[in-house]
């Protein structure tokens, strides 16, 4: 019930993001503390734990934002720890919410087709990457289509992104980072601020979009966590307490009273 126990054999073939003793510290606090992960293709990982574990910071080590001061991270097999946000996204390897950008004035196409090109093309401006010929970009059009499709976002292909409705941006934010086709979709609190129906839309969108996809999630809502996630990591004092799957996780003691408060299945 351990990450150590995926790390051996065949399974660590499948293992797209690892994390090795990952430490941050700040001065003498250590805010993540020797975490090892071992996230599989196609998981749903979340990672949960109670104000101050460390559930962001583990985040923007992963992400890129900060730098570890101890031990490493792989994305696919290649150790990414010193490369940059921009280099990991470029790269193909990650790709976080908090990297998008919707462009009002543009239209949900163009939106995608921005964010498809920036896979291939991510040194260029924007600007320079919206008005590239997609024609002449292998892929790009190919991946604007299959988004707009995946996402129930045809109807409203040609509006302009400001005038969808929240349901739609929603759709239209996860597709702008599912065109880049990315290895390792990285959430933070995706549901924060939202009232319950639209955390609940935001869950179902999950479900169905997100299935095939590896993804880690960092998130407070355990209801969204207990329903999304294949396995959840419980950090506590910037270590990892367990992971499991949400059965594990629910039923296990030192969890529910910590960090669930009271949470049963
Ligand atoms: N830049 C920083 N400098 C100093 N201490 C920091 C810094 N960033 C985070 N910390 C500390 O590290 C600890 C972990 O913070 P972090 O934000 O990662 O926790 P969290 O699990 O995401 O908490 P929350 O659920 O409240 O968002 C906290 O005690 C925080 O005060």
């Amino acid at each position: 019930m351990t990450d150590a126990t995926d790390a051996t054999g065949a399974e660590a073939e499948e293992t797209v993001l690892r994390t090795t003793g990952l430490t941050k510290r700040f001065g003498a606090f250590t805010a993540v503390d020797r975490v090892d992960l071992a996230v599989d293709r196609g998981e749903f990982r979340s990672v949960i734990g109670p104000n101050g574990a460390g559930k962001t910071t583990l985040f923007n080590l992963i992400s890129g934002a900060m730098t570890p001061t101890e031990g490493t991270i792989t994305l696919s097999g290649a150790d990414v720890t010193d490369r940059s946000p921009a280099e990991r996204v470029g790269a193909n390897l990650a790709r976080s919410f908090q990297l998008t950008t919707v462009f009002n004035g543009l239209s949900v196409r163009e939106n995608l087709r921005l964010a498809a090109q920036a896979r291939d093309f991510g040194g260029m401006s924007a600007a320079r990457r919206l008005f590239a010929d997609p024609d002449g970009f292998e892929g790009i059009n190919g991946r604007t289509d299959t988004v707009l499709d995946d996402l129930g976002l045809r109807p409203v292909a040609d509006a302009q992104a400001s005038d969808l409705s929240y349901g739609d941006r929603r759709r239209l934010e996860v597709g702008l980072v599912l065109a880049t086709d990315p290895e390792v979709v990285l959430l933070d609190e995706p549901t924060a601020g939202m009232s319950g129906d639209e955390t609940d839309a935001t869950i179902a969108l999950f479900e169905d979009v997100l299935a095939e996809q590896t993804v880690v999630l960092v998130e407070h809502n355990v209801d969204l966590v207990m329903r999304v996630s294949d396995r959840i990591t419980t950090l506590n004092a910037g270590q990892v307490v367990a992971t499991g799957t949400p059965e594990e996780i629910a039923a296990d003691d030192r969890v529910r009273d910590a960090y669930l408060g009271g949470y049963t299945a």
